[in-house]
């Protein structure tokens, strides 16, 4: 039998992050001690070889994860990461995550993940091919449009999920579009995919600065991560009048005290492949983004980068997540108690799985919804989500992301409840 304390006792990192979460919300929920054991533990984990034969003829060996976390409420829905530091507890976090982000924002979803440790960087587009077919094909058993429908994360974008589509539509001997979301509009994509999770981002970050009394003109903000969410979240934001000052990806960080011309920064990076050497900027010490005095912070890269021998130094009055778990729950304790209002993942990076869903609703009806369409179905979700946990974390006094999560575990427990899965 699993004991609850062997479950907490994970080292330290995004698990021990989430199933943390996870306690303080049923406790708070008065749940007993086996719906934490079920809802901490995975319902289906696959680990494969992944061999590769590279571009020069020598052959390379990869292990690859998808951890489906929970069914409950639907299929297991979750991105698939490519990345150098990609493990199974971290994928296990992830997949919990997501079933409660699915289940906040009730989008009829269990949560899943699957990860690569590869650093796609090293490797040519013909050889990350074949180690996404070679991965799709091992997986192949568990996902498909009813049982567990994979999307883009770190390292991996609309043509990763191309190769993933074909591959499994290959198997099955047709075209399968609602196996993966975030696909090519040319291949079932949904207009506004590409940019979902940075639009749901700056909704919640408008409305939880307003909530400061922080206009957006008036604002400034850092963004960590230049990514498929930081990138546009710097841009949503500059449109909407807030001063962007640094970012950051994996090379290093800029900043402008005056605000960057995100639209000149993008073409650099575009160009070469970094925010670094972008010119109308200063560099800066990458760690440090996370210190800048802004009204907003936005970690959009990687998890744990908000910690206990850090958070002390946070001086941002409003941090909206738009990665998965950048905040560890001591870093949380910290950030509560000098008042600094932390918008949790589960909500504030909910956009991208919500038009994933509008992009899954598409494949299974055959026909495609407007641009204004998916985007003001979005806008609604997103703030009825906000407003809704902001009031429950007035009720009950607690951070939002405690009030978040007790939202979504409450859901998924109902849904186990209701089927009779557990007494
Ligand atoms: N894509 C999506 O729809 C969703 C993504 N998320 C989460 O958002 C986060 C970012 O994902 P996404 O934008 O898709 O991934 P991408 O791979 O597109 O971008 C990741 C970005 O983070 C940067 N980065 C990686 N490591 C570090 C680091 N240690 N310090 C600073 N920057 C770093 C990368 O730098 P470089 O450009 O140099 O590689 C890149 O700019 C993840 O936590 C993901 O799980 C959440 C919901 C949906
Ligand atoms: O779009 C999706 O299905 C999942 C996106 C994702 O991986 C996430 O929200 O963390």
């Amino acid at each position: 039998m699993t004991a609850t304390a062997d479950l907490l006792q994970v080292p330290a990192g995004p698990l021990h992050d989430a199933r943390t979460q996870l306690r303080d919300a049923t406790d708070l929920l008065g749940y007993e001690e086996g719906v934490f054991k079920m809802l901490a533990t995975p319902r289906r984990e696959v680990t494969v070889s992944i061999p590769l034969r590279r571009d020069d003829g020598t052959i390379d060996l990869f292990t690859g994860h998808r951890v489906q976390h929970n069914f409950s409420r639907g299929p297991a829905k979750g991105g698939l990461r490519y990345s150098p530091d990609v493990d199974l507890d971290e994928v296990r976090a992830l997949a919990m995550w997501m079933t409660w982000k699915c289940a906040l924002l009730d989008v009829p979803y269990g949560g899943a993940k699957g990860g690569v440790r590869i650093d796609p960087r090293n490797y040519s587009q013909a050889e990350l091919e074949r180690v996404t077919r070679r991965y799709t094909s091992e997986i192949s058993p568990i996902i498909g449009p009813e049982r567990d429908i994979p999307a883009p994360d770190i390292g991996t974008d609309e043509r990763t999920m191309a190769w993933l589509m074909d591959t499994y539509s290959v198997q099955q001997g047709y075209t399968v579009l609602g196996v993966t979301t975030g696909k090519p509009l040319s291949l079932g994509g949904s207009l506004g995919r590409s940019t979902a999770t940075s639009r749901g981002v700056v909704h919640v970050a408008l409305a939880a600065m307003e909530s400061r009394g922080i206009t957006p003109a008036s604002a400034t903000a850092a963004v960590q991560g230049f990514g498929k969410v930081g990138r546009y979240a710097a841009r949503f934001l500059a449109e909407a009048g807030t001063r962007v000052t640094a970012v950051s990806d994996q090379y290093g960080a800029i900043g402008d005290p005056a605000g960057l011309d995100i639209p000149a920064l993008e073409d650099h990076v575009d160009a070469t492949g970094s925010v670094v050497g972008f010119a109308r900027s200063e560099p800066m010490d990458a760690e440090e983004l996370l210190f800048l005095e802004v009204d907003l912070l936005v970690p959009a890269a990687v998890e744990g980068v908000l910690r206990a021998d850090n958070a002390d130094r946070v001086r941002a009055r409003v941090i909206v997540e738009g990665a998965n778990g950048p905040t560890t729950p001591e870093a949380d304790a910290i950030l509560q108690a000098a008042d600094r209002l932390v918008v949790p993942d589960i909500l504030a990076n909910a956009g991208g799985v919500i038009v994933s869903y509008f992009e899954w609703v598409q494949a299974k009806e055959a026909y495609w919804w407007s641009v204004d369409e998916v985007e003001s179905r979005l806008a609604q979700r997103m703030t009825s989500a906000w407003e809704r946990v902001s009031e429950h974390a007035l009720k009950l006094d607690v951070p939002l992301r405690t009030a978040a999560t007790c939202l979504a575990v409450e859901r998924v427990a109902q849904a186990h409840l209701q089927r009779g899965l557990y007494p």
